[in-house]
């Protein structure tokens, strides 16, 4: 057991009984018991003895890259757990690839409802048999104990008096199953009252208008006495006059989704909506009745395919391959996993891109029909990847001031306008729907968070109301990969998951347990590996003399905890530290050449370090010369130690310019401490080029320009309360602050580009980490850190 208490001076150390101590200024902020995980405990005892002696031996600091090195490469963490840990999760993401590349039309759960609508369809040489056996078998074997029909782990009345009325009805047309068929009927009967209290925001797609049609098709083949509530009359009256007959044999709409509850239809004007696949709408219950009144050769073939697919069952909506593929890549992204499949993420946007349209997307390829859900997904997934996607799709669900999930909707809901603030925010200059969306999708969650129900139309997940709410709190540009995957590992639900439509349906694709455990896996080594690195941090905050200078330990825990949670994985430790280091080093430097230093300290400090540029590392002259220069210049050179001379003489040359600055006394050298950190760490990563030319390069210098002014401003900022107290005042500013983001995100984000993308992506991260600490409070930080850093993850 460890427990995290604090003690006053703005640290988190080690106690015997292993307790953190985080150590606020003066006051106790969190308190808490922290657990680690079981599979961890003995692995992370060992190390800490293992990091703490290497942290005595490596006062002299030298090997400790070696050290990280070493681990990294055997991936060991020197035990057996470690190892187990590792080996589960590569068997994990070998598993996880497999279902990836084998997703086809996307995975979805059978619906009883649109099997036992295909069970219906007659012989269609005449015989009086079904055309679809397999069927009709699928429903005699697929009741419930208590006589019903529908999703087996969730309780919703919509979808199980839809499908049992269904199979009822098909049983009862074939005069097969007389048992199941007369337990199906009681059920109805004994459950249907439940209707008058369902919520209806949960009622199930077109349920008003299918429902009526079930009872009369059950009623005409002798089954009586099933009441239809009041409600669902008005319901169905008032869907028929938002969208109504002659509108629907003109357009594509949703109503085509549910043919099989309307009467009086214009079969030769109709078949002119169907889908190249032969579906309506992509439905199967929807098509089979198009196809018993029309024969239409194409619809039969659309539901053979599927019957032959599913082995007699069929799902309410078929294909979902572009939803599978979106929700899939979110998924992945959000669980903080998807840098394992980035080649199989590559393939599921360029797939995606190429049914993009400017109309939008719907879930399935080509449908002549759009929706916000799907579309708003596409276009931030598409965007963050470099496709040029025109976010003006998004002005197709605009229906006067509100965006809507579809054109002519009833209800509006919660999760597509979530899908549509998301994508608000990944916004360029000019792009006005953009903001138009923003404004308008906010509102809608902030009101719905309000509210006492919390449900949504299409999903029930397991903490969607948190969920929503962590992602108001969390624009875009404050958040921080690591504190996004903490948080959406408490929300992210797997396989309980349940969706909504015609009825509900599971998507093993997106809805995943292994997802789920490798996510935690994962965290749960990082996190490991980055508390070993704290430790080894504090351990050069004492030898690096870094107190002296004015930093405390609590300022270098925010800035270590920027890097982790930015650069979280493992092997890239060095930038971590490099990020963490050169943050605190670049404070001391300023702080002792505008606080202390004489004129004869700033000029012997230049010339000290140029002489020493190219030279070994000692400095031994220095020593005799002045304390603080020495310190601050073996800060500087330590930085590139454990990296290639190569490497070592780029990030001298580059701090050189840096302070460079201060012997000019130009104003803007303030400004250019992001550029500092940028390139900083542009250098230590594995796509900086071997010479400097890069440095030079237009798009380099504009971006640089872009990231010393956003972080200069965001640095600012006084008062870290802004977003309870004080946003209002800071507003003027933001709007500056964003419209420099805004053009910060777009070079970035484009392509083509004469850039390396690793390179560019390194600006918007350290841009953002910016903003994340001039957006949020110190309480807020606090628990990001405990939660990224020492929570344990269960
Ligand atoms: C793949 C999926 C999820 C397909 C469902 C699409 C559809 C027909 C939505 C309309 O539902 P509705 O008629 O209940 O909406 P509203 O009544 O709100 O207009």
């Amino acid at each position: 057991m460890i427990s995290l208490c604090f003690l006053g001076m703005g640290s988190i150390i080690f106690t015997p009984n292993l307790s953190y101590s985080l150590l606020g200024e003066g006051k106790n902020i969190l308190s808490a018991k922290l657990q680690l995980p079981q599979s961890l405990t003995g692995t992370w005892l060992k190390n800490r003895e293992y990091t703490r002696a290497n942290n005595q031996s490596h006062r002299r600091r030298k090997h400790i890259f070696k050290v990280f090195e070493n681990r990294v490469a055997h991936e060991d963490g020197s035990t057996a757990e470690a190892v187990e840990v590792n080996n589960k999760i590569k068997d994990m993401i070998s598993c996880i690839k497999i279902l990836m590349v084998t997703i086809k039309e996307g995975r979805i759960s059978v619906s009883a409802y649109d099997t036992a609508w295909i069970a219906l369809i007659k012989n269609i040489d005449g015989f009086d048999t079904p055309q679809f056996p397999s069927s009709l078998e699928w429903v005699l074997q697929n009741q419930h104990p208590d006589g019903s029909w529908g999703d087996q782990h969730f309780f919703s009345v919509y979808d199980r008096l839809l499908n049992t009325m269904a199979c009822i009805i098909a049983l009862k047309s074939w005069n097969v199953g007389t048992h199941n068929m007369e337990k199906g009927i009681s059920y109805v009967k004994k459950n249907v009252w439940k209707l008058e209290d369902a919520s209806e925001a949960h009622m199930t797609c077109g349920f008003e208008v299918i429902y009526p049609a079930l009872v009369r098709k059950a009623s005409h083949l002798g089954i009586h006495d099933i009441p239809i509530p009041n409600n669902i009359y008005t319901a169905r009256d008032h869907k028929l006059n938002k969208i109504p007959k002659e509108l629907m044999h003109q357009v594509t709409t949703t109503l085509l989704y549910s043919l099989e509850g309307l009467e009086d239809l214009d079969w030769s004007r109709l078949i002119k909506l169907q889908s190249a696949d032969g579906s309506f709408f992509t439905s199967p219950s929807s098509t089979a009745f198009a196809f018993m009144e029309t024969k239409d050769t194409n619809c039969l073939k659309f539901i053979t395919n599927i019957v032959h697919k599913f082995h007699g069952g069929a799902p309410h909506t078929y294909p979902v391959d572009l939803f599978s593929r979106l929700w899939v890549v979110d998924r992945l992204q959000r669980l903080g996993i998807s840098r394992f499949f980035e080649a199989e993420i590559k393939d599921y946007l360029a797939y995606v891109y190429r049914f993009w349209s400017e109309d939008g997307i719907y879930s399935a390829r080509d449908i002549n029909y759009s929706e916000v859900d799907d579309t708003s997904m596409a276009f931030r997934l598409l965007r963050l990847q470099g496709y040029d996607v025109n976010p003006n799709t998004l002005r197709k669900f605009k229906e006067g001031e509100k965006f809507c999930c579809h054109k002519g909707e009833v209800t509006p809901s919660t999760t597509p306008m979530y899908a549509l603030y998301r994508a608000s925010q990944i916004r360029f200059a000019g792009e006005e729907i953009l903001e138009e969306a923003y404004h308008f999708s906010c509102n809608f969650l902030q009101h719905w968070l309000a509210g006492d129900q919390l449900l949504d139309k299409w999903v029930v997940s397991k903490d969607l109301s948190n969920e929503i709410k962590v992602g108001l709190e969390m624009p875009w540009y404050a958040t921080l990969p690591r504190v996004e995957t903490v948080y959406y590992l408490q929300h992210y639900g797997g396989s309980t998951t349940v969706w909504i439509a015609k009825t509900l349906y599971r998507m093993p694709d997106i809805d995943n347990d292994e997802y789920l455990e490798l996510a935690k896996l994962d965290f749960g080594r990082c996190q490991f590996e980055h508390q070993i690195e704290w430790n080894y941090m504090q351990g050069w905050y004492k030898s690096c003399k870094i107190q002296e200078f004015g930093m405390s330990r609590k300022e270098m825990l925010v800035a270590y905890f920027l890097a982790a949670a930015t650069i979280f994985e493992p092997e890239r430790v060095k930038e971590r530290i490099v990020w963490a280091k050169s943050q605190l080093i670049s404070k001391m430097i300023r702080t002792f050449l505008e606080k202390e230093a004489s004129i004869e300290q700033k000029s012997l400090l230049l010339k000290e370090f140029r002489n020493n540029i190219n030279g070994s590392h000692k400095l031994n002259s220095v020593e005799t010369v002045d304390r603080a220069i020495n310190v601050l210049l073996e800060a500087i050179y330590e930085l590139s130690e454990g990296f290639d001379e190569c490497i070592g003489l780029q990030l001298k040359n580059t701090w050189y310019l840096w302070l460079m600055k201060f012997d000019k006394g130009e104003d803007e050298n303030l400004w250019e401490d992001a550029e500092l950190l940028v390139t900083t760490l542009n250098i230590c990563s594995a796509h900086f080029p071997q010479n400097d030319d890069i440095l030079f390069h237009h798009e380099y210098i504009t971006l640089s320009k872009l990231v010393n002014k956003i972080c200069h401003y965001l640095s600012q900022i006084p008062n870290k309360k802004m977003l309870k107290y004080g946003r209002s005042a800071w507003k003027g500013k933001l709007i500056e602050v964003e419209a420099d983001m805004q053009a910060l995100a777009k070079l970035v984000l484009e392509e083509p580009s004469g850039l390396n993308r690793n390179i560019k992506q390194t600006f918007l991260c350290v841009a953002k980490t910016f903003y994340y600490s001039a957006y949020f409070d110190v309480e807020t930080i606090e628990l990001h850190i405990f939660k990224v850093l020492f929570e344990p993850i269960v």
